[in-house]
């Protein structure tokens, strides 16, 4: 019997984003030619696909971590780093995917359904593409974000078209291993088989699956015995079957309170939306171990009062295969009815498209935190986190600029009216995070009146336009004039060498006289400082 996986755990590794590239454009006669690093390649996706051909989980189980490719980093002259592939995991039709703490997330029914099961980080930006006409020359980059890491949990409820259902020892291995290959194992004590077993049957141009789950006995659906792991299997067949025992000597036990016991607790079992009820199911009645001839007797007896609710009831034996034939024969029909049904629902209902949950990506959340020292500010929120991801904080202009997108997102302002003040603890992030002494650096409302991230070697190339260097030159024009008026003034009284004029150099743009100039000669004939002639034209 091959071994039947039925439930793993996959520890899940997404590839990183690639690192954005600083770089200057460099030709000749042209040394700053401006901003040219490319972004990073994002990180390749993991994206589960349920396919026909994948029969078990057998792959998971046996190397559960999966990565995909980190993406490339971004490099100069405007090339982007390349992107990393997709992972594809192959899962079986009817694989659910759950969150370690239980959260269905979705449920891959049908072949070619795709689920992203963990996003790829993103490439950051290049210093190209931080560019703009305030920041003419970053002088960093973005980093990549890293991929998610994230464990699932992938169940395979047992997909198969006949169930066999009843008490536990009324033979249900005993007759999988009759009618199939398959190989249970088979014991008179209850609760022999733990784990489904499935066994592959034909029936004339038919070729059905039955299952052969653990024993159901009462209170089963509250999740006595094997209750609910056994219903779990049960859920995902078509057809149920159930074994009647006409052989117990245990007390208090015939086939017809056993059938109803078992009804009661399929009853009650809550199958996910969308799914039959399993009462509602194709049934038929096996009773079983008529080679007994007590047991022959019994079967007999209750034929007529089963066949009265309503059922199709078989007399078989697990043991001498009496029966065997008619019963399989009456299976396989009705597995094909039940087949055609659900192409026509399929053909019938429009194909669902499988989305992850969405993420609200917009905003951030603010969480004051009491602790030993003093309050903490926790930042929560997508953007804020991947920005923190994105920053080099060993980059002075990369640290700005995260500064500058937290306040236009309005986390500067919702930090003082949660009551945090200079020199706060402030967290983004869940757990560690990244932990800053939070400096309010800007107003909570005045625009940010100059953008971080300017290289000082372009700005020089930013030059003012003819008219403005005109007009500058004219201000200064008339407060030399001003400042050549008044030292003649002041010569006048005494002071000063009337001839003196005044090195030009010394002058200041506002008009006033810098003494400390070195250019400027200074003589102390009159026991004061006076400033010695230099031609203009010198
Ligand atoms: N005489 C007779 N004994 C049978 C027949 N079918 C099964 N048995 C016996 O009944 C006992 C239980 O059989 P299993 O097939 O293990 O029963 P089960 O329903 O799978 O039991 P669980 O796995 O515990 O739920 C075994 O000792 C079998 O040999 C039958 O047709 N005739
Ligand atoms: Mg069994």
């Amino acid at each position: 019997m091959t071994t039947f996986v039925d439930q793993i755990t996959l520890h899940l590794n997404a590839g990183n984003g690639g690192d954005g590239c600083v770089s200057v454009k460099r030709e000749k006669f042209k040394p700053l030619g401006g901003p040219d690093g490319g972004p990073g390649g994002s990180g390749g996706d993991i994206v589960l696909v349920a396919d026909p051909n994948t029969t078990t989980l057998l792959a998971y189980h046996r190397s559960p971590h999966r990565r995909s490719d980190n993406g490339g980093p971004g490099m100069g002259d405007y090339r982007g780093g390349t992107n990393g592939e997709e992972l594809v995991l192959p899962v079986p039709l009817g694989t659910v995917v759950k969150t370690p703490e239980g959260e269905v997330l979705v449920d891959l029914t049908q072949a070619g359904d795709r689920f992203v099961a963990a996003e790829g980080g993103h490439g950051g930006l290049g210093n190209n593409g931080l560019a703009n006409s305030k920041r003419k020359a970053p002088g960093f980059a973005l980093l990549g974000t890293p991929g998610v890491e994230r464990d699932l949990i992938l169940e395979l409820k047992t997909v198969a078209d006949v169930a066999l259902v009843g008490y536990p020892s009324a033979g249900k291995s005993s007759l999988i291993a009759a009618m199939s290959a398959a190989k249970p194992k088979i014991a008179d004590y209850p609760f022999t088989t733990l784990h489904p077993n499935l066994g592959v049957v034909d029936s004339g141009n038919t070729r059905y699956t039955i299952a052969d789950v653990p024993g159901l006995i009462e209170g089963a659906s509250e999740g006595r015995g094997l209750g609910l792991e056994f219903l779990r299997h049960v859920e995902r067949c078509a057809a149920l079957l159930h074994v009647l025992d006409c052989g117990t000597l245990e007390p208090g036990r015939d086939p017809i309170s056993d059938l109803d016991i078992i009804l009661g607790e399929l009853e009650a079992y809550p199958v996910p939306e969308g799914q039959k009820p399993l009462t509602e199911r194709p049934q038929l009645i096996a009773l079983n171990k008529i080679d007994v001839p007590e047991a022959r007797e019994l079967a007999e007896f209750v034929k007529a009062d089963l066949e009265e609710r309503g059922y199709r009831v078989f007399l078989i034996s697990a043991v001498s295969r009496e029966g065997l034939t008619q019963l399989n024969y009456a299976l396989g029909e009705l597995v094909e009815e039940s087949r055609a049904e659900v192409v026509a629902a399929i053909e019938a209902s429009p194909r669902i498209v499988l989305r992850p949950k969405a993420v609200d990506r917009s905003g951030f959340q603010i969480r004051v935190e009491g602790g030993s020292y003093g309050n903490l500010f926790r930042v929560l929120g997508e953007k804020p986190w991947r920005w923190v991801q994105q920053t080099d904080f060993n980059n002075d202009e990369a640290v700005g600029y995260l500064a500058d997108r937290l306040h236009k997102l309005g986390v500067e302002d919702g930090l003082f009216k949660a009551g945090a003040v200079a020199g706060s603890t402030v967290v983004i992030g869940t757990g560690d995070g990244v932990v800053f002494d939070w400096e309010p650096t800007m107003s909570s409302s005045a625009e940010i009146a100059t953008p971080r991230g300017t290289d000082p070697r372009l700005d020089q190339l930013t030059r003012p336009t003819a008219k403005q260097r005109r007009a500058d030159y004219l201000d200064r024009m008339d407060a030399k004039e001003e400042a050549r008026q008044e030292l003649r003034r002041e010569g006048e009284t005494g002071f000063w060498d009337v001839d003196a004029e005044i090195a030009e150099d010394a002058i200041l743009a506002d008009g006033t006289v810098d003494y400390d100039d070195e250019d400027a000669d200074f003589d102390d004939d009159h026991g004061v400082e006076v400033i010695q002639l230099r031609g203009e034209s010198e």
